[in-house]
């Protein structure tokens, strides 16, 4: 075996979190395809080979696009709790114990599924994964920016209604397109999302500057940034997310597929890394973009020229700032210690 070939070994086995991976977007080929054959008046391919060119992206607008296409194939409660259930099977496979899912609500009410059918779908879904898989899920809602003040008031009640709000839910999300879409308009919503005990984890700094995780920090009070891709043409920026301990949930191969960042090798993990910001490694659309959470990590352990102890930090670190609580927290970073020592051991 090569190198190479052993830590991907290693990785696939290791215990692992994830903290930026979208529902819709973590359908599989599969599951897009059994999708599309039940609904043929959708553009979405029902050949998984034909999804590949289907999943190849011009930029981040043409991204959301198809997106959305395969939002619109999900219709009832049932395709709900399908691809939950699905999803957590991917991520099960790929030894991860625990994973935060972003999901978009107003995206589905507002195309006709109820709402308490869909808290029920995905509620459903996460503990048969649980019992069944031995993975934790966790739900961010996210409010789809361009969607508007309409969405944001919509994704806001569907978190904070007590006879709503789904055990799950641990925190609240900011998606979509960064260009034209302010983030200090949202500060309200956020606000109310706080107070009514969620984690603010909004996305900023992938398809705009600097300026927009400062305003994230500021107007939305953010725990950790969905990507800070672009956080490495401010240095201000990085010493305060070093300072402030603020982790970026890097999805490299999400920058490269959306053409947010050129290449792999331009990716500014390094300069976070080296700037001392607490970096989690994540896969945000896995099928969409061609990869999953052990691609990323082989990525991750490429760019930033780690061994298995780093991958093993690496994955301490997912966990460290999730919102697992503390117990769940040290039963999964003992895991990783155990597998990485009984991995090196002579
Ligand atoms: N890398 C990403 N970076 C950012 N977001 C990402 C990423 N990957 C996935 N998303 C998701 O994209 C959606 C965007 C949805 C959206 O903009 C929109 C606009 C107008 C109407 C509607 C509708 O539903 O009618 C939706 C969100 O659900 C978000 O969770
Ligand atoms: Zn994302």
């Amino acid at each position: 075996m090569t190198t190479t070939d052993h830590l991907h070994a290693f990785i696939a086995d290791l215990p692992k979190a994830e903290l930026h991976v979208h529902h819709v977007g973590s359908a599989s080929p599969r599951i897009v395809s059994e999708l599309a054959a039940r609904h043929p008046d959708s553009k979405v391919p029902t050949d998984p080979e034909a999804l590949v060119d289907y999943f190849t992206f011009t930029d981040f607008a043409h991204f959301i696009d198809v997106y959305l296409s395969v939002v619109d194939l999900i219709r009832t409660p049932e395709d709900v709790r399908l691809l939950t259930y699905e999803v957590a099977r991917d991520l099960a496979r790929q030894q991860v114990r625990y994973a935060e899912l972003t999901i978009t609500p107003f995206s589905s009410t507002r195309r006709g599924i109820d709402e308490r059918a869909f808290m029920e779908a995905i509620e459903d879904a996460r503990k048969a994964a649980e019992s069944e898989f031995g993975t934790v899920l966790r739900w961010c809602f996210d409010i789809p920016g361009e969607a508007g003040l309409e969405a944001a008031e919509e994704t806001t009640r569907l978190a904070t209604d007590d006879r709503l709000r789904p055990e799950g839910l641990v925190s609240f999300g900011l998606g979509g397109p960064e260009i034209g879409v302010p983030r200090p308009q949202f500060k309200p919503y956020f606000d109310r999302a706080i107070a009514a005990g969620l984690h603010s984890v909004p996305h900023a700094g992938e398809t705009t500057g600097p300026e927009t995780v400062w305003d994230a920090l500021t107007h939305l009070r953010a725990e950790r940034i969905g990507h800070g891709t672009n956080s490495f043409q401010d240095p201000a920026l990085l010493t305060h997310l070093a300072e402030h301990r603020i982790p970026l949930e890097v999805c490299p191969t999400s920058n490269i597929a959306t053409r947010a960042v050129r290449t792999l090798d331009e990716h500014p993990i390094k300069e976070f890394v080296k700037a001392g910001i607490v970096v989690t490694i994540n896969s945000d659309d896995p099928p969409m973009f061609g990869t999953d959470l052990n691609s990323e990590y082989a990525v991750a352990a490429r760019l930033l020229n780690l061994d298995e102890q780093g991958l093993a930090g690496l994955a301490k670190n997912a966990v460290d700032v999730s919102f697992l609580d503390e117990p769940g927290k040290a039963r999964i970073k003992d895991e990783i210690d155990r597998y990485t020592a009984t991995w090196l051991a002579p």
